[in-house]
């Protein structure tokens, strides 16, 4: 069994700055993001040869339309990452050609195949939908096609259409160049005549390892597949592929040049990952109380299992005199997108939430995230959800920034469970106490506040 407390250690000495929001005024479509961060550099990361932030190029060197580029400038992206440095070349080129691409969270995918899309959709055609992108969850989907538009702005005639519940129009269907859907609402509109897939030449599948998995959406994203046409290119991206995906993922996107990771390398080292010794389950509610002072210093994702318990913890912590709001998927579609941009915005500064928004979700501010309920997977929830794991903490460290995670343990199966994680990644979770809050209280501010005074910040490496 895997020991915690031999995986204890200090937090980090001071902790690494946060940059500007780089995606300031990108998400177009009702999405503004939260004013929280404050001004330090960002080049200084895109110089270390060893962090994923890392390239040698420019985005003029890259070779793309100049309508784009302008594009990018608007979002004030200088240069481009590791993955979007490696990956686009490979995927802009002729003839086109399959990708299964994997690099750590925050690290601009989105970015990575939005522009190859935008690279190679002709705007002569504007309704005409010729590239898909897939993604888990609506809020995902909303946040690309912000990202599509942002940094298509310059691009005369494009159209971008989401294909969520309550988007499309049945009189009108779908007229767009580029559709970003749920794999469910793609299917009917394909079924029902209502999106004309025959001129697609580019299916983007993000969070692919979630999406292609037999025990979820796998299935759907395969009868997809079967009804656009065979010469299609396919893109898949995640910052995880588990080996039995990964295979499933090389025959769904035969002949892919691949971009990959070790375990080792997936964790975003500007997140400093602790765990909350919890006196026994009941105190794990007492304890997220406490620490809701530290949540406030910048936004926090509270990550439960259960819809009911999002409910529930929303509904004591506002009893007792805390502002906090919970969003899963039983909430009716338009209220989701109220209370995630509430939240983008810092009108909302905790949110509670299930695995629905685990996956790709980018809020610039989000400081902290705690998981209330260690993940499982599996009959009966008896396994660590290794995978999920790393996304739900992914929600904050975002290109360069640093954050903390917090998960609690109270028993011995939880406790096991995240001794399994921190083993299989090889990282060492800092131990926070519930008996000594002062020093809890200090361990997290290092992190979270001095990271805002420190430009001379060097990143932590990956994948050395
Ligand atoms: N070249 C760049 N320069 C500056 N900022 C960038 C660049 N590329 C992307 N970003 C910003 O980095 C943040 C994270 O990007 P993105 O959401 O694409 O991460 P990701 O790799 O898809 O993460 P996840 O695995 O969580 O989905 C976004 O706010 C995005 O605007």
């Amino acid at each position: 069994m895997a020991d915690l407390a031999s995986r204890i250690s200090k937090p980090e000495e001071g902790a690494a700055p946060q940059v500007d929001d780089p995606t300031e005024g990108a998400n177009s479509v009702g999405i503004v993001e939260n004013a929280y961060d404050v001004e330090v550099k960002l080049a200084d990361l895109q110089n270390d040869a060893e962090s994923p932030l890392f390239s040698v190029q420019s985005f003029e060197q890259l070779g793309l339309p100049k309508a784009i580029n302008d594009g990018l400038l608007a979002m004030n992206f200088k240069k481009p990452s590791k993955i979007q440095e490696r990956a686009l070349p490979l995927m802009i080129s002729d003839p086109p050609t399959n990708m299964i691409a994997q690099s750590q969270s925050g690290t601009g995918k989105t970015a990575a195949f939005v522009l190859t899309c935008l690279a190679r959709v002709d705007l002569a055609k504007p309704q005409q939908p010729q590239a898909l992108l897939l993604a888990p969850s609506r809020e995902l989907a909303r946040q690309i096609q912000g990202v599509v538009q942002t940094i298509g702005q310059f691009c005369e005639n494009l159209i971008v259409q989401a294909a969520i519940p309550g988007e499309v129009s049945r009189e009108t269907g779908v007229r767009a160049s580029i559709v970003v859907g749920t794999p469910g609402t793609v299917m009917d509109l394909i079924r029902r005549r209502q999106f004309d897939v025959s001129q697609l030449k580019l299916l983007v599948i993000d969070e692919a390892d979630n999406m292609l998995d037999q025990q979820g959406l796998g299935e759907q994203c395969v009868r997809v597949k079967t009804l656009l046409p065979k010469t299609i290119q396919i893109l898949l991206f995640s910052a995880t592929f588990p080996d039995n995906v990964h295979r499933f993922a090389q025959q769904f996107a035969p002949k892919a040049n691949e971009i990959k990771l070790r375990h080792t390398e997936l964790t975003v080292k500007g997140i400093s990952q602790m765990y909350m010794d919890c006196p026994d389950e009941g105190k794990k509610y007492d304890v997220l109380c406490k620490l809701y002072g530290l949540m406030t210093i910048g936004s926090s994702v509270i990550f439960v299992r259960t819809r009911e318990s999002a409910n529930e913890i929303q509904r004591r912590m506002e009893a007792d005199g805390h502002k906090v709001s919970a969003l899963h998927g039983a909430f009716e579609g338009q209220n989701r997108d109220a209370l995630l941009d509430d939240f983008r915005s810092g009108r909302s500064k905790v949110l509670i939430t299930t695995n629905v928004l685990a996956r790709g979700i980018d809020v610039s501010s989000v400081s902290m995230v705690i998981n209330y309920d260690i993940p499982m997977k599996g009959p009966d929830a008896g396994m660590p959800d290794y995978e999920t794991y790393l996304h739900r903490i992914g929600r904050t460290g975002r290109f360069g920034r640093v954050g903390v995670s917090i998960s609690f343990v109270y028993d011995r199966r939880s406790y096991e469970a995240l001794s399994d994680i921190a083993n299989h990644y090889g990282i060492d979770l800092v131990q926070l106490s519930p008996d000594d809050w002062d020093l809890t209280e200090k361990k997290v501010q290092d992190v979270i506040k001095s990271s805002r005074a420190r430009p001379d910040y060097a990143p932590n490496a990956l994948g050395n």
